[in-house]
């Protein structure tokens, strides 16, 4: 039997929809009465687990997931122990520097010395602004991260962009990306050494999918 790990949120149905297309249905998730955070395919091939898109790699690091599907963003926040294995080439965003459009800030830096970045993305950010040689403090978030620099806590924010949208109603505006991300099939390293219950012919076929969709 193979488990995948399936991310809550955004990602889900493009996810749902690409095991639908090699023939693992986990659709029950999509139902909003559906409380299940376990389900089986109804072949009876695979099961998938319903776990928040930043534990994704956490189910598959420790082995209880064979597969999941996770933001690029979250793999370089997290740097799990997990092989990377396709490029899903949805979930398309960036994680990207944002500071107020009134601001006088328009490099990153511009940015004051000491300053503070509000983020969900900590060590990204962090190491992002020591590559920068840039001192500056990392305010850890967990949403609306856009509200940082709009009540004054932040200079600044490391966030997801994707069509840009919040940041233009907020009045921020982009000023440096750190990295583009989308969403990667990512598997448990010995799973796919040991092709625990055929796990590497359902990896061809969703690597042939992708290829074909492209
Ligand atoms: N506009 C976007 N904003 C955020 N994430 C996006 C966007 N577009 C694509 N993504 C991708 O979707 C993934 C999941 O984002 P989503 O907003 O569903 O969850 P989250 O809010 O990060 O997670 P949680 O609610 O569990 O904290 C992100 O890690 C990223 O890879
Ligand atoms: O460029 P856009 O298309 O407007 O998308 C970007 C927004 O989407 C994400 O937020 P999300 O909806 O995940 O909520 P969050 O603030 O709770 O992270 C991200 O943190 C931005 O706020």
């Amino acid at each position: 039997m193979i488990t995948v790990a399936l991310p809550k949120g955004g990602l889900l149905g493009d996810s749902i929809r690409l095991f639908k297309s090699v023939g693992l249905d986990f659709s029950a998730f999509l139902d909003s009465s559906n409380r299940q955070l376990q389900i089986y395919d109804p072949t009876g091939t695979a099961k998938a687990l319903l776990v928040r898109t930043h534990d994704v790699p956490v189910y598959v690091e420790y082995g209880q997931a064979d597969l999941g599907i996770a933001g690029y963003d979250v793999l370089r926040e997290k740097k799990p122990k997990v092989a990377n294995l396709i490029d899903l080439k949805f979930g398309k965003c960036r994680l990207s520097v944002a500071v107020k459009e009134s601001s006088s800030y328009r490099r990153t830096v511009d940015l004051p010395p000491h300053g503070r970045v509000a983020s969900k993305f900590v060590h990204c950010a962090r190491e992002y602004f020591h590559n920068l040689n840039l001192p500056v403090e990392i305010v850890p978030l967990y949403g609306s991260v856009e509200l940082g620099p709009i009540t004054g806590m932040s200079e600044a924010i490391v966030d997801l962009v994707s069509t840009g949208k919040t940041l233009r109603e907020n009045g921020l505006v982009e000023i440096d990306v750190l990295f583009e991300s989308s969403a990667y099939l990512i598997g448990h390293p010995l799973s796919y050494r040991l092709n625990t219950g055929g796990v590497n012919e359902l990896i061809g076929k969703l690597r042939e999918q992708v290829l074909t969709t492209v």
